[in-house]
């Protein structure tokens, strides 16, 4: 059975190696280039187009189709340190939305990222659920790939000089000379937020005993799952989305991930720091909502030179909280670029909650035991999707405190926005139509 699945692998992995003798067209070329002056020559697959991106690596080895959906990758050139990506090809994309699931299978209901670099991508794919090849699901959202190029140089030049800008250039467009230094397309200067987010407001699992506002930076599908799951229903918001003014239906607020420069999200900060003044119910932040929760709390976030993309960031928790145990370090799934700084003294009602042990990074904080608040940021990815689910019952802990908090001071009023009346849609929700707060 062994030797059985070793033969597969390595057939699959031989990818374009045999295509020189078949009789399938010969393969397209292709260049990454970094604006420092590298080039990468390689093979195309998926889109045969030409884009621009911000090169970024990844070191998780698995769950290529959510990192390739989750909203924070857009912008981004996927660089995979795995070698072999693609074997076990794409799910559906396609779930029910009811109280156990919310539409999609990954983790938004197209691909975000706008490009892959890839070592060696698997042609032939195994998998139960498997409905399409990685190449063909690219080329079907129209998002390039690169493969035959060695990853680990390039890793290990990013690790070097820092996440760098790139540009993919596939076909005609492979023997053209490198751009000009300014001509390469900067994601960060774009408020990549407002184009991930929902521009409805819409609810998911309307039944739901305790009821949870997410502002959606461009959410992961499974932190939404997450929620629904565990019986909150949700209300996903715009993530510029003024929640004070209808901060009295809800029994907690949730900030979820997204792409970019958190900078670009002081009116998300701004309309918080009203509501951490003025509001007493359970707040949980995730990555860039963390990001928001800090900066509302007077803290600064900076660029980091590679950030921390993988499924093996160990994290020590510095304050016990629910299920998390001071002391003890958690293995997280993480994906971000930029981090809040670690300051001395902390502002004023806040702690640091947990720690990176690979850079010192500030991996969370929450508001301390003597201010009466409960709120929590994490830098890392508890909802895992892929990665560990080490920390994934934060997710008990948030709503466990804000049933705690309905049971003692009282329900939430009942109308969450007409929650009946809003089609609970993932694809729905991402119309280009904007509301007002
Ligand atoms: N996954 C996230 O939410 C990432 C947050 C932010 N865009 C960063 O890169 O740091």
């Amino acid at each position: 059975m062994l030797s059985h699945h070793i033969v597969r692998i390595t057939r699959a992995s031989r990818g374009f190696a045999t295509h020189a003798n078949s009789t399938l067209p010969s393969p397209i070329p292709a260049v990454l280039h970094l604006k420092t002056g590298q080039s990468f020559k390689g093979r195309s697959f998926g889109a045969p187009k030409s884009i621009f991106g911000e090169t970024v690596f990844s070191t998780s080895i698995t769950s290529y189709t959510e990192s390739m959906t989750d909203p924070s990758y857009r912008g981004q050139i996927l660089v995979f340190t795995t070698p072999l990506i693609g074997n076990y090809g794409v799910p559906l994309n396609k779930t029910p939305i009811d109280s156990r699931d919310v539409g999609v299978t990954l983790e938004s209901d197209r691909i975000q990222c706008t490009g892959v670099v890839v070592a060696d991508v698997a042609e032939k794919f195994s998998h139960y659920l498997a409905v399409e090849s990685l190449a063909a699901w690219c080329q079907r959202n129209g998002v390039p790939g690169i493969t035959g190029v060695d990853t680990r140089a390039i890793t290990r030049l990013l690790r070097d000089q820092g996440t760098t800008l790139g540009r993919l250039a596939v076909g005609p467009d492979a023997s053209a000379a490198a751009p000009n230094a300014s001509d390469y397309w900067d994601p960060t200067t774009e408020n990549l937020v407002d184009q991930a987010s929902t521009k409805q407001p819409y609810v998911l699992n309307p039944t739901g005993d305790v009821k949870i506002a997410v502002l959606d930076f461009g959410a992961k599908a499974n932190i939404l799952r997450a929620l629904v799951r565990r019986g909150a229903a949700v209300t996903v918001l715009p993530w510029n989305f003024d929640f004070n003014k209808i901060r009295d239906q809800f029994d907690g607020l949730f900030l979820s991930n997204g792409p970019g420069d958190p900078n670009h999200c002081m009116e998300a900060a701004i309309h918080l720091r009203k509501t951490l003044q003025e509001w007493d119910r359970p707040i949980f932040g995730i990555c860039m909502g963390h990001q928001v929760i800090g900066i509302a709390a007077g803290l600064d976030a900076y660029r980091m030179t590679f950030g921390n993309r993988g499924h093996n960031q160990p994290v020590l928790a510095l304050a016990s909280s629910g299920s998390i145990k001071a002391g003890r370090v958690y293995v997280t799934s993480q994906n971000h670029q930029y981090a809040l700084k670690l300051q001395d003294p902390f502002p004023q009602g806040w702690e640091p909650f947990f720690i990176n042990c690979n850079d010192s990074s500030v991996e969370g904080i929450k508001s301390t035991p003597q201010s009466g608040k409960k709120v929590w940021g994490v830098q890392f990815h508890p909802e895992s999707a892929g990665g560990p689910l080490d920390t994934i019952e934060m997710f008990t802990d948030f709503l466990a405190e804000c049933r705690a908090h309905k049971l003692q001071f009282g329900s939430s009023k009942n109308d969450v926005m007409g929650a009946a009346k809003v089609e609970p849609s993932l694809a729905e929700a991402s119309r280009p139509v904007r509301v007002s707060a």
